[in-house]
């Protein structure tokens, strides 16, 4: 489980970007981080993760849990292929290898990338990169997924692809933390929402709850997005 409490945190101390966001997620449960541009979703999330310079918080990841972080942005090594990034992914979470190369199989297969799997990323495109950080999170398993607007540049068959492997991870217990625009795909798929605006927390909970903030009971959650930021 992840409790965590940013009291103030930004990119200089003299300016903090985003204050007073508790966020919580239990095993099992999938929490919508929500909020316009700028709002202060991708400065939460790095916070939580230790990279941002200036920074005043609290985080418990439980236990011995091990988390994953999907970035919004691709990141990778120029000079390492598909299969090689993954084969990192797995030293670093110390995956026993066999286990390791029948789950990466499965799911290159999945995302249709087995074909590419000794390509470098930069013959992919924007897409596939995403891809490859999708893969790259889900190799090990992890208790906790930390995943910042996994949307933008998947097609929908990706889209699919991802949202019931999601679903799969956590039926198995493993929480997860998505911070997303796509205000219809999260209605659907997350137990509760955290609304962020001007950095700071402007409503959370259930959908019941954010609809409650927004003084509109029957409101899509893009309406109460609206009314609320
Ligand atoms: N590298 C940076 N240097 C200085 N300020 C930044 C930097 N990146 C973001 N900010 C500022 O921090 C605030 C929060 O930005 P953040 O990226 O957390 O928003 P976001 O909610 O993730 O937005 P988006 O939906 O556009 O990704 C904004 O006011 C932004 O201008």
């Amino acid at each position: 489980m992840l409790d965590a409490h940013i009291v103030e945190a930004g990119y200089e101390a003299s300016a903090g970007t985003i204050r007073n966001i508790t966020i919580q997620v239990q095993p099992g449960e999938l929490v919508g981080l929500i909020g316009p541009n700028g709002a202060g979703k991708s400065t939460s999330i790095k916070t939580l993760l230790g990279q941002m310079q200036y920074a005043n918080y609290h985080v418990h990841i439980g236990g011995n849990s091990r988390y994953a972080y999907i970035p919004e942005h691709p990141v990778h090594y120029d000079y390492l292929t598909l299969w090689e990034h993954l084969d990192l992914a797995a030293a670093v979470y110390e995956l026993e290898y066999e286990s390791f190369r029948q789950r990466a199989e499965a799911l290159l297969r999945r995302f249709g990338m087995w074909d590419v799997r000794h390509d470098l990323p930069g013959s992919f495109s924007k897409g596939m990169r995403q891809k490859m950080m999708l893969l790259v999170g889900f190799i090990a398993e992890p208790d906790m997924y930390i995943v910042d607007e996994p949307f933008i540049g998947l097609d929908p068959r990706a889209t699919k692809d991802f949202l019931i492997l999601l679903e799969e991870e956590r039926s198995r217990g493993a929480g997860v933390l998505m911070s997303t625009h796509v205000l219809d795909t999260a209605e659907r798929i997350c137990d509760r929402f955290i609304l962020i605006s001007g950095g700071a927390a402007v409503a959370s909970g259930t959908l019941a709850d954010i609809r409650q903030a927004s003084g509109k009971p029957e409101a899509a959650l893009f309406e109460c997005f609206d009314i609320l930021t």
